[in-house]
């Protein structure tokens, strides 16, 4: 019954499926209507010949969606034929926060029947709905198909629809689900997303233990407390430990030591989980400050610029002009949450970081379009940590020596914090 009324025209009409044929450009959005429209070759130049489905979860429950929806493209990627390609598919109202439905969207050149088979099988079994697209008469028109479970085991058509063009939305569907999918902004929120994992995720309950015990941070702090920022290999460490050592200051990390047990575990959640892990850490890490500070100045490697920046990266698909604007409510700093007195990024070129990872032993055999995809996604984490305000970041160039960017980092902190 909920399916039926889920599906009807009704109740998705106020919506647009955005399908990412190619990071690079933009979706191609399309909504349902009862008739064809005047323009109607939604999907010219993309498709050519191809047999093409979408997937999306169908659940109330928050956590489960996440889940699922993480492990149905391992699922699909595995059951599917090889020439299936897997897109990256959402429905939502346009402009609308936490209206997001992700789904995927299926190419198919296989031409075999083990797709509709795969297809019919999650139907059947999993929280999803299931529809198949076609082109056909004169004029090439598309029609997506609702599939529905029959129960004597067989799928069938439930719905037809007109598939039209919709216009581009003003927010990339992708920024409308930040705020408490992938970006807390208090300690309650996502505190709540790791007890609802206590069941599944075991190890939840033993962070959780932690966070109980963690020490509270008065708003003011005796002492400055200076977090450095960047990308891997930008040399956070080593700033951060001559920095120590100059200042006689005390030198801490978020996440802190003691969640490095966990860190393996929840990387291999879905954002949801894996971003609600590395808020609390924060949380965690400013009881620690708050203690420290009384006594000395407080050096801070990574702290919540990081958490916000790489978690808005990762969300936001496609192009750099994605990201939210500059100024909006995502880039805010949780209220509860400790403030440093001065935060500094390091910035570095490509080619000198790549450089440095290499000296470092990592990155040598990275495909060159992952270099690319890369690439892109360390321009929307830096642009990300320049968006984030209270306080905002101050942006170091981290390409001279190790010596010279520590002089430059000391007259930056007597300036800016009277040390
Ligand atoms: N200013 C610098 N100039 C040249 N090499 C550096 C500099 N700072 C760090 N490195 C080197 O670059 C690599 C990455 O530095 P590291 O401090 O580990 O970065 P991060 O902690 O940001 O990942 C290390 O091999 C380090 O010795
Ligand atoms: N305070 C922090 C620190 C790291 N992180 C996450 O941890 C990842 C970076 O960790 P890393 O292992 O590359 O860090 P470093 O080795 O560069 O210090 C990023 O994906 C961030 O999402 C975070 O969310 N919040």
């Amino acid at each position: 019954m909920a399916r039926r009324m889920m599906s009807r025209l009704g109740q998705w009409s106020s919506y647009v499926f955005a399908v990412d044929f190619d990071t690079n450009s933009d979706p191609i959005y399309f909504a349902l209507a009862s008739k064809q429209s005047e323009r109607p070759q939604v999907f010219r130049n993309v498709l050519a010949d191809e047999m093409c489905y979408s997937l999306h979860v169908q659940s109330d429950d928050k956590i489960e969606r996440a889940k699922f929806y993480g492990g149905l493209k391992k699922k699909l990627s595995k059951e599917l034929p090889p020439e299936c390609t897997i897109l990256e598919m959402s429905i939502f109202q346009p402009n609308v926060k936490d209206s997001v439905i992700k789904g995927y969207f299926l190419k198919d050149a296989s031409k075999s029947s083990a797709t509709e088979r795969v297809l019919g099988e999650l139907l059947r079994n999993d929280p999803v709905y299931v529809c198949s697209y076609l082109c056909g008469g004169e004029d090439r028109q598309w029609s997506q198909h609702l599939w529905s479970n029959t129960e004597d085991g067989w799928v069938e058509v439930l719905e037809k629809y007109c598939v039209v063009p919709a216009e581009k939305p003003v927010h990339h569907p992708s920024t409308l689900n930040i705020i408490n999918y992938d970006v807390f902004y208090s300690f309650e929120d996502a505190y709540k997303v790791l007890q609802q994992c206590v069941d599944i995720i075991p190890e939840s309950k033993a962070v959780l233990e932690l966070v109980d015990q963690r020490l509270k941070s008065k708003e003011k702090t005796d002492f400055p407390v200076i977090v450095i920022e960047g990308l891997d290999a930008t040399g956070k460490t080593t700033l951060t430990e001559s920095l120590t050592e100059a200042l006689g200051a005390t030198l801490l990390k978020s996440p802190p030591q003691c969640l490095s047990p966990w860190r393996a575990r929840f990387d291999t959640e879905p954002p949801l989980i894996r971003r609600a892990f590395y808020a609390l850490g924060n949380y965690l890490t400013a009881g620690q400050i708050g203690q420290e500070a009384r006594q000395a100045p407080v050096i801070v490697d990574r702290y919540w610029h990081s958490t916000a920046a790489y978690a808005i990266a990762t969300a936001v698909g496609g192009k750099l002009g994605n990201l939210p604007q500059a100024g909006s409510e995502v880039y805010g700093w949780p209220g509860d949450l400790l403030r440093p007195s001065l935060v500094l990024m390091l910035s570095l070129s490509s080619q000198e970081r790549m450089r440095r990872l290499q000296v470092r032993g990592q990155d040598k055999t990275m495909e060159e379009e992952e270099l690319e995809a890369n690439h892109l996604f360390r321009q929307k984490v830096e642009e990300a940590y320049q968006r984030i305000e209270g306080p905002a970041c101050v942006t170091v160039d981290a390409s001279p020596s190790p010596d010279q960017v520590l002089q430059q980092v000391l007259l930056l902190i007597r300036e800016k914090c009277h040390l």
